[in-house]
């Protein structure tokens, strides 16, 4: 049996704080870099200078610095082939905040050895942690779907297929061809069905790096984990749907007026719809908008904006005319001989117009 020399507990512990600190940087980096977030990064770099400081004040330097011995550190040729991979920088978050979890609870199991003070010191530094790593985790994850949502061009109304099967096959097909955001508009669905469609849209739409969006029905697009709810005129208002939704996923509204844009705005909306833009197969109107709302619109109003109705191959340059490159369409893939083309063209061109 090998007994735990105090030598050995100093190195664990010199690990330890090193993999903290690192791991504290890692955050600190993305919050300062990437978020733009000072209050984030600032508790961060607190965290991490309070470490050393609590470090220095109850261990001595030099025995952590003699008890150090990287070379002969067997766990250094001990890699996991998951250590080199990250699949995004939310998972680089996620690593680095749970390395340095354990880290500092390392720190602080072993630290009681020598000063229970210092024990004690460090179990603060990690409830500070927790709180900022999920501040942070949070952050990044709305920065990504946010991100997500200012470079979608081609948006697609869809209903809910002949059967699962067949919805999972259109996302999964569409999703190649270029479809940024798939909403689930099916009114002449059940409850029930509507709930399983939405689930398994949202995730095969996040499989795929799309955005899953739920129409109408703010309760069911939060059951399934969508990424958010596209409310109407006559529908819930925005602040009840926020209310329910809650900050991390988004919010559609349609406008049909630049009055109702600016309000969109001002409630709080992540993207709007304006239209109908033209005669529509899908939905039936009294009036039409035209491209000079999308004038308006493109002007004044700088949240994401969707032209919608009757959008197609033939008429998608008079949008995007208007310097409106967002379309949102139904009929237009889902009526063509061809989706896929369909789906292809409509996206060459808005991706052609920037
Ligand atoms: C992207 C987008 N824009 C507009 C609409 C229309 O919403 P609404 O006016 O509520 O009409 P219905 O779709 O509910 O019939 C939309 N769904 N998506
Ligand atoms: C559902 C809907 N809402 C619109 C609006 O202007 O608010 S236009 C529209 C129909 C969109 O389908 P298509 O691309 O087939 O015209
Ligand atoms: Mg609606």
């Amino acid at each position: 049996m090998t007994i735990l020399t105090n030598q050995a507990t100093y190195r664990i512990l010199d690990a330890s704080i090193n993999r903290a600190t690192e791991g504290l940087r890692t955050l600190e980096e993305y919050a300062r870099f990437a978020l733009d977030d000072a209050e984030i990064s600032g508790e961060l770099k607190s965290i991490r200078h309070d470490l050393t400081t609590v470090t220095n004040q109850h261990l001595d330097r030099l025995r952590l610095i003699e008890a150090r011995d990287t070379p002969g550190d067997v766990g250094t040729a001990i890699g996991e082939a998951a250590e080199y991979q990250r699949a995004s920088v939310q998972a680089v978050i996620a690593a680095a905040s749970s390395r340095i979890a354990q880290s500092l609870r390392v720190i602080e199991e072993y630290g009681k050895t020598i000063d229970a003070n210092f024990a004690a010191q460090v179990e603060q530094i990690r409830y500070r942690h927790y709180q900022m790593a999920a501040a942070l985790e949070l952050q990044a994850f709305k920065a990504t779907r946010a991100s997500q949502l200012a470079a979608a061009q081609l948006y697609l109304l869809m209903d809910g297929g002949e059967s699962e099967d067949q919805f999972v096959a259109s996302i999964e097909q569409l999703a190649a061809a270029g479809v940024d955001i798939f909403q689930l508009r099916a009114p002449e669905l059940d409850d029930r069905t509507l709930y399983e469609r939405a689930c398994v849209g949202a995730a095969v739409a996040k499989k795929h790096g799309r955005l899953f969006i739920v129409n109408d029905r703010v309760d069911i697009a939060v059951a399934a984990d969508a990424d958010g709810v596209h409310v109407g005129q006559e529908e819930l208002p925005a602040a009840a749907a926020r209310a329910i939704l809650g900050a991390r996923r988004l919010l559609g509204i349609s406008t049909h007026s630049i009055e109702q844009a600016r309000q969109a705005v001002d409630d709080g909306a992540d993207y709007i719809g304006c239209g109908p833009v033209f005669t529509s197969r899908t939905k039936q109107f009294d009036r039409y908008v035209g491209p000079a709302f999308l004038n308006q619109v493109s002007g004044s109003i700088h949240l994401p904006a969707f032209a919608i109705g009757g959008i197609d191959e033939h008429n998608v340059a008079k949008v995007i005319e208007t310097g409106c490159h967002r379309i949102a369409v139904s009929g237009a893939i889902r009526d063509a001989e061809d989706p896929v083309h369909a789906a292809e063209a409509l996206k060459q061109c808005l991706m052609q117009a920037g």
